[in-house]
């Protein structure tokens, strides 16, 4: 990691906290909540980790988050993120988290909600990181689903800044939460969406005509699209893209041929994210150092992107 890139003062708009789970944390919580693995080793997990699209990651992905049972492990899981980010000088953080992911394996709401939000309290406390958490939901299943979700989150209201949209992106169009994310506007909650990943730039469209979004998730496909390109750098709206997660989930073959640096040339609002650090070879840090070794990105573009971070932030 270089150290003129470590010092950046970051804010990190999309991670996925329940993707920031180690493989060495991994197991560990599987022996403390005594849950068989069916890898052998640390070594075994990670070399599993090789992705041809996003549903072979998420098919992982879920299978991981399995272990994460009691309030303390998602607190180890959130404070151990945090330690990342105080490493790297990200002095502000964003992260989804899954409810449903959870909930649909009888793992009480209030359990996730209250192991996060009292390692984020804590983070802001002793590590002097502030943040804002968003409740994502899962685009695989139904509007009614996410329905009951949002009921769930009421009583918690507080805890959280926004709604976001996130899991299997194709044949799930923003179009299909267009009800529940008005519910959630009309509650007081600001809205995000994963859009453009995989999906065509007609799902970003929709995510911001239909849901409204504040920020686009990823959105690297916009650049398909000449009408949206100029809708985005008229109206500043900010794109959270993840460059390692890109390449590692074949988005783009190659992280040369990724097209973050022409976005942010043409004026677009992009920042720099990790989305799953623990699955896609590094957080922030390592995706910015990987713009610098594979795309040339500049000292001056490297602070264009930082500073894109610490102004598209929500809370
Ligand atoms: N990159 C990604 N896209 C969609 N859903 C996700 N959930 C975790 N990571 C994701
Ligand atoms: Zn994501």
């Amino acid at each position: 990691m270089y150290e003129w890139l470590n010092a950046l003062p970051k804010a990190e708009l999309h991670l996925h906290l329940e993707g920031s789970l180690e493989p060495e944390l991994l197991f560990a919580l599987a022996e403390r909540n005594k849950i068989a693995l069916p890898w052998t080793d640390v070594e075994a997990l990670r070399s599993a980790y090789a992705f041809n699209n996003l549903q072979e990651f998420l098919d992982l992905y879920y299978q991981g988050a399995n272990v994460l049972r009691t309030e303390q492990d998602f607190y180890d899981l959130t404070w151990a993120y945090l330690l990342r980010c105080k490493a790297q000088n990200v002095i502000h953080t964003e992260p989804f988290f899954d409810p449903q992911t959870h909930t649909d394996r009888g793992i009480p709401f209030e359990v996730v909600v209250n192991g996060i939000q009292q390692a984020l309290k804590d983070g802001q406390e002793k590590l002097g990181i502030s943040y804002g958490l968003i409740l994502s939901f899962l685009r695989h299943l139904s509007e009614e689903q996410a329905f009951v979700t949002l009921d769930q989150a009421r009583p918690f209201r507080d805890a959280f800044i926004a709604v976001g949209l996130d899991s299997s992106e194709m044949g799930h169009p923003p179009s299909k939460f267009q009800r529940v994310f008005d519910k959630a506007r009309s509650e007081g909650y600001l809205t995000v969406a994963h859009a453009g990943e995989e999906g065509p730039p007609e799902y970003i469209w929709q995510a911001l005509d239909l849901l409204k979004i504040e920020r686009i998730d990823h959105g690297v496909r916009a650049i398909e699209d000449e009408r949206l390109m100029q809708r985005i750098i008229d109206e500043q709206i900010p794109l959270t893209v993840c460059p390692l997660s890109n390449t590692k989930l074949c988005v783009f073959d190659d992280m040369r041929q990724h097209n973050i640096l022409e976005m942010l040339e043409r004026g677009v609002k992009v920042t720099v994210n990790s989305d799953d650090p623990a699955y896609f070879g590094g957080y922030v840090g390592e995706n910015f150092a990987a713009l610098y070794d594979s795309l040339g990105m500049t000292e001056v573009q490297a602070r264009k992107l930082a500073q894109n971070s610490l102004d598209a932030r929500l809370a």
